[in-house]
């Protein structure tokens, strides 16, 4: 009596990977049973029979009939010397519609043998699910990080659509986000359409559908076709003939938007291409709520700049500083080194700032750095940051100003009273584009413009060998040099009402008007402190004077130090101002006498620091506490 021999079927069980696999092995085992001359397994997928294995001699055409027949009543039947036989387990409902046809003379008890190979089945498909499962969950891992490092949402929509094609075997997917306002859901990519976007009435079709009611959809080959929207397929030329689509969820429980899959390469979508895609959808909602925000918040950054950016403007129409604008209209686009020379006060700060605003950096920051202001081992510190514990009092590590500055710009101020040491440092970081931080080992990349600034000679400088030749060249790629206030003509009048604007808009009341006089002797005046000499003046001025007009009288100049080489105080000053301006005068030279050390300046003055600081003030004088 010929009979299947079962523990063979068993170790097929273990060793077959998949379904495909495992119904060979069953149908060559059946061949071999004596008496049997063919043996297939075929499978239901309207409106087509497939084939998954067969063995044996095939003569003529299977008996598909049979097989429906036999799936449709559930129990075998017989026909012409064939015999069909349902795979069918009471355990897995979730098997496809399969039968086992074969003929001749089997003499197997066919009763057992159904239920049997169906429930073999059923463990090498959850075998396969479980594998599978696993495979899903690494290529999740995989594709959600390579999302979470997306902050674009066109390129993350794209990656999403990308990762969905590849994983579920299908020709196309597409994102749509809910425009509620506007009733419209927003689908991207779109391939055929203007701008890769798709807009359709947010009740129309299966994704429509699937927003309102929360619940995911599919349409199958067969299934009919009214359910499909079909303005999209006439308008691209694409014919949609199957459709997964599942809704996309956010923090709160609100439907924002669906995620659809269309045309699945083999077949139909699958109960477990639904299972992964709502998993996939659960990580591209939370994906998509993250670039929202960032792109939220990149707006706002990017209103931010452009703030700042409106609030840098170089006042005057002088040849001179037309000049310096449109240069630095030429040189702002094209990363060049820019060396800014000057007095004290003429504006180089904001001729780094006009640059780095007009620059492709703009978004990036802009870092300033007084190299004058401190000493070689505080600088080193400062420009390129230092590890926690590398020297006393460096509780914590703090990047340096390069790091910070990397995008952007760095600008360093008095570049000419940089030590010889920091000067070496500087070069080699400029040089090699890297930074190491005090106490550290690890180079840090670095990528910022620098602009550095002098009210000092630097050529004179590295002719007496106070500052290194090399990297005077480095940062001298493009000299921009601002003439001194006295040298700008009407230019003092436009600043001076300028500012004087400004600081009354602050205190909300109308700008006086200057009268004639005090217009002459502005453009009189020599301005040793140059423009922030003005804008102090004014400052004052927009504070004192409360009516509507501003006198020569009005303006009582607060001399610098420079003010003595140009030929002395004024005259025709009352004893009052003249009184305000020497002493003003007196603490300045003090001051600078002492290299800008207050407490040793109000030592030589015989007064108190705080009651030094409190004069200066009285007397209009900025102090380094503002
Ligand atoms: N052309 C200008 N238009 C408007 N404001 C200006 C102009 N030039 C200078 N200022 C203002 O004058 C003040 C001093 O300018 P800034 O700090 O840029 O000068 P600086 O040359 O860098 O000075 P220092 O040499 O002391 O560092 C600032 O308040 C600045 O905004």
């Amino acid at each position: 009596m010929p009979s299947i021999n079962w523990s063979q079927l068993l170790a097929d069980i273990l060793v077959s990977r998949d379904e495909a696999e495992f119904h060979s092995a069953v149908v060559r085992r059946l061949a071999d049973v004596a008496g049997l001359t063919s043996a297939a397994l075929v499978r239901s997928q309207p409106p087509e029979w497939i084939v998954t294995a067969s063995a044996g001699r095939m003569a003529g055409q299977l008996p598909l009939d049979l097989a429906a027949d036999a799936l449709d009543s559930g129990t075998p039947r017989q026909a012409s010397g064939w015999n069909a036989i349902p795979l069918r387990t009471s355990q897995d409902n979730s098997l496809p519609p399969t039968a086992l046809l074969m003929a001749g003379d089997t003499g197997v008890d066919i009763d057992q043998l159904g239920p049997g190979l169906a429930a073999a089945c059923a463990v090498v498909r959850g075998r396969r699910r479980d594998h599978q499962q696993a495979q899903r969950l690494e290529m999740l891992l995989e594709i959600t990080h390579q999302w979470a490092q997306t902050d674009n949402l066109e390129t993350l929509l794209n990656r999403m659509a990308e990762a969905a094609t590849a994983q579920f075997d299908c020709d196309r997917a597409t994102i749509f986000l809910w425009d509620r306002p506007h009733k419209l859901l927003v689908g991207r990519p779109a391939l055929g359409m203007d701008n890769n976007e798709l807009r359709v009435p947010d009740d129309a079709g299966v994704v429509g559908r699937v927003v309102q009611s929360g619940e995911p959809e599919r349409v199958d080959r067969m299934d009919d076709r009214a359910a499909i929207h079909g303005a999209v397929d006439k308008e691209t030329g694409y014919t949609t003939e199957t459709i997964l689509c599942v809704p996309l969820v956010g923090p709160q429980g609100n439907t924002f938007g669906a995620f659809e899959l269309l045309n699945k390469r083999a077949g139909n979508f699958q109960p477990e291409d639904l299972t992964g895609l709502t998993e996939l959808a659960t990580y591209a909602a939370v994906a998509l709520a993250n670039t929202q925000q960032w792109e939220q918040l990149l707006e706002r950054h990017q209103l931010l700049v452009d703030e700042a950016a409106d609030r840098v403007q170089m006042i005057g129409n002088c040849p001179a500083i037309e000049a310096l604008r449109s240069t630095i209209a030429k040189v702002a686009a094209a990363d060049l080194a820019v060396l800014v020379l000057g007095e004290n006060g003429t504006g180089k700060e904001v001729v780094a700032q006009s640059i780095h605003y007009r620059s492709p950096r703009r978004s990036e920051p802009l870092i300033a750095v007084n190299c004058a202001a401190l000493t070689e081992t505080l600088l080193e510190s400062e420009l390129f940051g230092h590890e926690k514990g590398a020297f006393t009092g460096a509780n914590e590590s703090r990047a340096g100003k390069f790091e910070v500055a990397s995008g952007g710009t760095l600008f360093l101020d008095e570049i000419g009273d940089m030590s010889l040491g920091g000067q070496a440092k500087l070069l080699r970081a400029l040089e090699q584009k890297e930074v190491v931080r005090v106490g550290g080992h690890e180079t840090i990349s670095t990528d910022c413009r620098v602009v550095a600034a002098t009210n000092q000679n630097l050529a004179e400088l590295v002719r007496e060998k106070k500052f290194r030749e090399d990297l005077y060249f480095r940062l001298n790629v493009v000299t921009l040099e601002l003439p001194p206030l006295r040298e700008r003509g009407d230019d003092v009048v436009t600043l001076a009402e300028y500012f004087l604007k400004q600081l009354c808009q602050k205190q909300g009341r109308k700008p006086p008007a200057m009268s004639a006089a005090a217009k002459k002797r502005l453009v009189a005046h020599r301005w040793p402190g140059n423009v922030r000499e003005l804008r102090n003046l004014m400052e004052r001025v927009a504070y004192l004077v409360s009516g509507d007009r501003i006198d020569a009288d009005d303006l009582a100049f607060t001399l610098s130090p420079g003010a003595k080489k140009g030929g002395g105080m004024e005259t025709g000053l009352t004893l009052s101002d003249a009184t305000h301006d020497f002493q003003v005068d007196y603490i300045k030279r003090t001051i600078d006498q002492v290299r800008g050390n207050v407490t040793e300046a109000a030592k030589l003055l015989g007064v108190h620091r705080s009651n030094l600081y409190r004069k200066m003030r009285a007397l209009g004088m900025e102090t380094d506490e503002d």
